[in-house]
């Protein structure tokens, strides 16, 4: 029996586990605050940044927005920036990826107040976790190794093939899963799009994580018997839907399901992950700027 791995639950018990360490901070006076950035009006990341303001809502999190029209130059993103370092009520905040065309990103990500940076995408906070020492875990690599770990999955000694080498997804989680840790241990194949015979490489993974935005491109007959398949696309394609569009991961759900011994679902799988994530480490950032211990999940 293949197992479905079920993201909204996983990411509602670290909710609930996030919630009494919020009430641990409010006790001292300390209430988290997260704000989120968001740059034009991609339809997408509308919908992530209202999912975290809600996230935020019902865990007890202040959280602030700040919209920045998406033709506006540069400098009024940074400054936007510049005031949300300042703002001692936001312990953490994000700048909703992609930006507009003529925006650089890591001109953003540099101007981010490191200890506010709950993204985990700064240089410094990079540098931290490739030196195992992180101080913000990236929300989706670290959402996928809570969900290896509630499926009962231990990385140690695995084989594990990441097709995607993007620096929210594949570079972190590579860095992640071959660290000297519990969640980590794991032997790393980093594929990308000039990767020659990409199904070698995924047919002889124990875990396969599909990271590359390319709708469907792993499909079962690039697996093999029993692996885990994780899959973090979210992509959306035109469809007869009442929204225009469904939602389609980078695994071709049916025929991966066959073989696998666990599978993530989308939508429901790494995605609400990824939103938990925000919050445990925006609930870390308070914890550290306020001097307030609290037991994190
Ligand atoms: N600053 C950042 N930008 C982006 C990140 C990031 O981690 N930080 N990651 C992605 C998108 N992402 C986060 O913002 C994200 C993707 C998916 C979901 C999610 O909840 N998906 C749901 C379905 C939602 C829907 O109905 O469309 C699911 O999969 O069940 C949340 C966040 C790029 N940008």
């Amino acid at each position: 029996m293949t197992e479905i791995i079920d993201g909204n639950a996983v990411a509602s018990n670290i909710r609930d586990e996030l919630t009494e360490a919020i009430e641990t901070l409010a006790d001292a006076g300390a209430r988290p605050g997260l704000a989120t950035v968001l740059m034009g009006d991609d339809p997408a990341s509308q919908t992530y940044v209202n999912m975290k303001q809600r996230d935020c809502e019902e865990v007890g999190i202040e959280s602030h927005h700040v919209d920045v029209d998406g033709d506006a130059p540069a400098e009024e993103l940074f400054d936007t920036i510049a005031d949300l370092n300042d703002n001692d009520d936001v312990h953490g905040y994000i700048v909703q990826a992609p930006v507009p065309d003529h925006v650089d990103y890591r001109d953003v990500i540099r101007r981010v107040d490191p200890a506010k940076d709950v993204d985990g995408f700064h240089p410094e906070n990079v540098g931290r976790l490739v030196a195992g020492d992180a101080r913000f875990r990236p929300c989706t690599p670290h959402g996928v190794q809570k969900l290896l770990e509630s499926a009962g999955v231990d990385t140690e000694g695995k084989d594990v093939t990441i097709v995607g080498r993007s620096d929210i997804v594949g570079k972190p989680l590579a860095n992640l899963l071959i660290q000297k840790a519990d969640d980590g241990n794991a032997t790393v194949t980093v594929c990308h799009s000039r990767t020659e015979n990409l199904a070698e490489k995924t047919q002889r993974a124990d875990i396969v994580v599909a990271a590359a935005g390319v709708p469907e491109l792993v499909d079962g007959s690039m697996i093999s018997e029993g692996t885990v398949v994780i899959d973090v696309g979210v992509n959306r394609v035109d469809a007869d839907t009442e929204k225009g569009y469904e939602l389609v991961g980078d695994v071709e759900f049916e025929s991966a399901k066959e073989k696998a011994s666990a599978i993530t679902p989308v939508p429901g799988g790494v995605g609400p992950m990824t939103r938990a994530m925000l919050l445990y480490n925006t609930v870390k950032a308070a914890s550290l700027q306020e001097d307030v211990a609290v037991d994190l999940p």
